[in-house]
């Protein structure tokens, strides 16, 4: 497994062309742009945690039925200050690292102090963000690094607290129709209060494209949420909303502020600050967008970790909202570089398998209703909501299917009534043998698998003038466990879940996390540089020149 996981894998600067078999459809026109960790040893160094990995950004430019391929690590500061010093020298989730290897014990003592909450890292390796024109990989700290989608240049490193008082914000944020971002981070003991901060990023501001008017100097609050604890914020990864509310779970997988502070004088990580903590409950925060004020009912259900929201819906006078949930935090504790090794069948068993569960809140609450009543008439779910007393809402979920992750729907449906979640199969392991189409309605199934192939996240992208749900196409990158075998792009019929076309691609590709799909239709005429500019005049192999 080292070689899916632990391998550094090499850049492919230039683009190369890879061996289409089958016919992509002509409209599928555009950049799939992905990201994920692609190295993790720096000279002797190696770090603890798969996630702490360098981000190896990958494009697949797909063009008149061709594709393109190329790679490229994000030039983040952590990136370059590792290679220059040729060692590990800047903390990430599962790694503390020291920057300047001290001479006496003296200048060692006055380091450990002067470092005592270290900058965070912009090794920004979890996702990629669209603001308005402008294209960022993310992770989940205070840093975002703008990109050049087609180039895959590092552009500059954003700081969001210039912008809002953030210390850590998700690498998943929402977009709405107009292409406004929304996003959630967590302000941590801010003049004596720690805030889960909803912030907005507005796709177009008056003046765009003269020079200093960018979208995220327009960041507004939109709403915050004083967290139960001022030391123990939960830990999140994504979040929910519909048109008239967004949801967030204060689950009981919590950071501690107390250990995180004192993590670089005591040698752990970050990682070692989290923890789920099972005796408690998970409190479910419902905003509504209206009057962008927290609901006053106490809604809760059992402790559980999510890291994935899949999609939420309002329906006659109920919040739906459908996540994959775990009984504990399993899933990160599996990823330990030292478990993902030769033994790893032994040693990676989730001890919860990932559940796609639906749950459903009550929007006005009858204050007369009998404690012990179910507050959910609906006949589309057996999801429940049970009055206690003190205002208290104790919420049940329907279960509708174990063993999947990195969900994704039709976007064009988000927030609205869905039936199609596209994952990743995985059961007690965390490998992705197979991808799933999941009809939440019918409640069947389609599969794509193929011997020794891990699929990476399926990405939706509809047929343009799509009015089916599920028009449009699957793209994924596909990686192989059999050195025979090389890497390919798959495209899936979105309907029926057959091969439409697969792109092979003759480079040591990494297993990525997340990414999107940039039509070529939406490079505006405005402030963009054109494709040929873009494209790399430097290309070795054919680029894709329109
Ligand atoms: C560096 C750093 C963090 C990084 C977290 C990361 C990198 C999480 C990745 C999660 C993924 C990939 C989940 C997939 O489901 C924290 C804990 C936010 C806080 C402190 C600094
Ligand atoms: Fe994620």
């Amino acid at each position: 497994m080292d070689i899916i996981f632990g391998r550094n894998k090499k850049e492919q600067r230039e683009p190369v062309r890879a061996t289409v078999t089958g016919k992509i459809p002509s409209w599928l026109q555009g950049i799939l742009l992905r990201n994920g960790p692609g190295m993790h040893t720096v000279g002797e160094t190696r770090y603890n945690h798969w996630f702490d990995g360098l981000a190896l950004l990958h494009s697949f430019t797909i063009r008149d039925g061709e594709v393109y391929y190329r790679s490229k690590y994000l030039r983040s500061d952590t990136y370059n200050s590792n290679i220059e010093a040729n060692r590990i020298v800047v903390s990430e989730f599962g790694t503390m690292a020291y920057p300047d290897p001290c001479k006496n014990i003296f200048s060692k003592a006055f380091s450990y102090l002067s470092h005592t909450i270290p900058d965070f890292t912009d090794n920004c390796l979890i996702n990629i963000m669209r603001c308005g024109e402008d294209f960022y990989a993310t992770t989940e700290t205070n840093y975002i690094r703008k990109i050049n989608p087609q180039t895959l240049e590092t552009l500059e490193k954003v700081d969001y607290r210039k912008y809002v008082a953030v210390n850590l914000a998700t690498s998943h944020p929402h977009y709405d129709a107009a292409g406004n971002v929304l996003n959630i981070g967590t302000s941590i003991v801010d003049k004596g209060k720690t805030k889960y901060v909803i912030f907005k990023i507005p796709a177009t501001v008056p003046g765009a494209g003269k020079k200093g008017q960018k979208p995220l100097k327009h960041t507004e609050v939109f709403c915050s949420i004083t967290a139960r604890s001022l030391l123990s914020p939960s830990y999140y990864h994504s979040f929910g909303i519909t048109e008239n509310y967004i949801i967030f779970l204060e689950q009981p997988f919590r950071m501690d502020i107390l250990k995180m502070a004192t993590a670089y004088i005591r040698g752990v990580s970050w990682a070692s600050c989290l923890a789920f903590h099972g005796e408690d409950k998970t409190y479910i925060h419902i905003i509504d967008q209206r009057t962008r004020k927290p609901m006053l009912t106490k809604f809760y259900m059992d402790p559980m970790v999510i890291f994935h929201h899949v999609n939420a819906y309002e329906e006659d006078g109920c919040l739906l909202f459908d996540v994959i949930a775990y009984g504990d935090s399993s899933l990160y504790q599996l990823f330990y570089l030292a478990n993902l090794n030769q033994n790893f069948k032994d040693n990676s068993r989730l001890t919860s398998v990932p559940t796609l569960k639906r749950f459903a809140v009550p929007l006005h609450v009858d204050k007369n209703a009998e404690v012990g009543s179910n507050l959910i008439k609906l006949p589309s779910t057996t999801a429940r909501a049970l009055k206690e007393k003190d205002d208290q809402v104790y919420c049940q979920p329907e279960l509708l299917l174990e063993g999947l992750e990195l969900p994704r729907i039709n976007y064009a449906h988000n927030g609205k009534r869905y039936r199609y979640v596209f994952a990743a199969e995985v059961q007690w392991s965390p490998i992705p043998t197979k991808i799933i189409k999941y009809d939440v309605l019918t409640k069947s199934s389609l599969k794509w698998g193929e011997e020794h192939c891990w699929p990476a996240e399926p990405l939706f992208v509809p047929t343009p003038g799509a009015q089916d749900e599920d028009d449009g196409i699957i793209l994924s990158a596909i990686v192989s466990t059999d050195p025979q075998k090389l890497p390919f792009l798959l495209v899936l019929d979105a309907r029926t879940f057959t091969e439409l076309a697969r792109a092979s691609v003759d480079v040591e590709m990494h297993l990525d996390l997340h990414g999107l799909f940039i039509p070529d239709a939406d490079w505006g005429t405005g402030t963009h540089p054109s494709r040929e500019e873009q494209d790399g005049a430097s290309d070795r192999h054919v680029a894709p020149q329109t």
